[in-house]
């Protein structure tokens, strides 16, 4: 089994960010995951096509852009014209979200749907066909560091489910409290893509904690 491992620079040192990006990418991190976050969608503010455009000079790894943003279809250009390979949007905050994900495409970028913690997977079952990646909230979004919701196990398990029977390919990525406890519940669960934050940028060497994470999300 392959797990990939996407580093939230949300919880990395904003002084120091080329090199703390450089330390996951050179642990062996496949996507570098990016927390755009505007104050209305979620109570927080954090970071704009400019950076993204400032890391993309500096990395190879997938980046892969988290809006949790209203009315996304405004900035989604930016995002990808700044070097984003993979843009996910939130289910509640798109009207349109056919429409959303279909500019997405258009646009160049891989398109990913993500799901609050209160959210049924099966407000998806539409447009999974069309989807690369379902990212699963296991907290609220809006900050780094919060516990693990466990709510999240089931609907890995039915996405997972739902993907081998209707024969899709998208990824099922999993965003929030994941560490070296939570990461092999996830990966049992069927997550292919484990996102960390504090895990990862809160351990005292991030290049190691990479591989420490990927080694025990395989601890079966
Ligand atoms: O999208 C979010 C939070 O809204 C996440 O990507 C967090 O940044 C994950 O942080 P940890 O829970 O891993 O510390
Ligand atoms: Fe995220």
């Amino acid at each position: 089994m392959t797990i990939k491992i996407a580093p939230s620079i949300l919880s990395a040192d904003f002084a120091n960010l080329g090199a703390q990006v450089a330390a996951v990418e050179a642990g062996g991190a496949e996507y570098l995951h990016i927390d755009v976050m505007d104050g209305h969608f979620v109570p927080n503010i954090t970071i704009g096509p400019l950076v993204v455009a400032a890391l993309r000079e500096r990395s190879r790894m997938v980046f892969d852009t988290h809006l949790m943003i209203e009315a996304p279809d405004k900035y989604i250009p930016d995002f990808i014209q700044a070097g984003s390979d993979l843009i996910t949007v939130h289910q509640e905050a798109c009207v349109h979200l056919h429409r959303t994900l279909s500019l997405i495409k258009e646009k160049g970028a891989r398109a990913g749907v993500a799901l609050n913690p209160a959210t049924p997977w099966q407000s998806l079952a539409c447009v999974l066909p069309m989807v690369d990646l379902v990212l699963v909230m296991s907290v609220n979004p809006g900050f780094g560091g919060q516990k693990f919701i466990a709510g999240a196990l089931p609907k890995i398990e039915a996405l997972a489910r739902c993907r081998q029977e209707q024969g899709l390919c998208f990824e099922i990525q999993v965003d929030g409290g994941v560490n070296r406890t939570t990461a092999p519940q996830v990966v049992q669960a069927g997550a292919d893509v484990l996102v960390a934050g504090s895990a990862l940028f809160g351990a005292p060497d991030p290049q190691a904690e990479v591989a420490q994470l990927r080694a025990a999300a395989l601890t079966l």
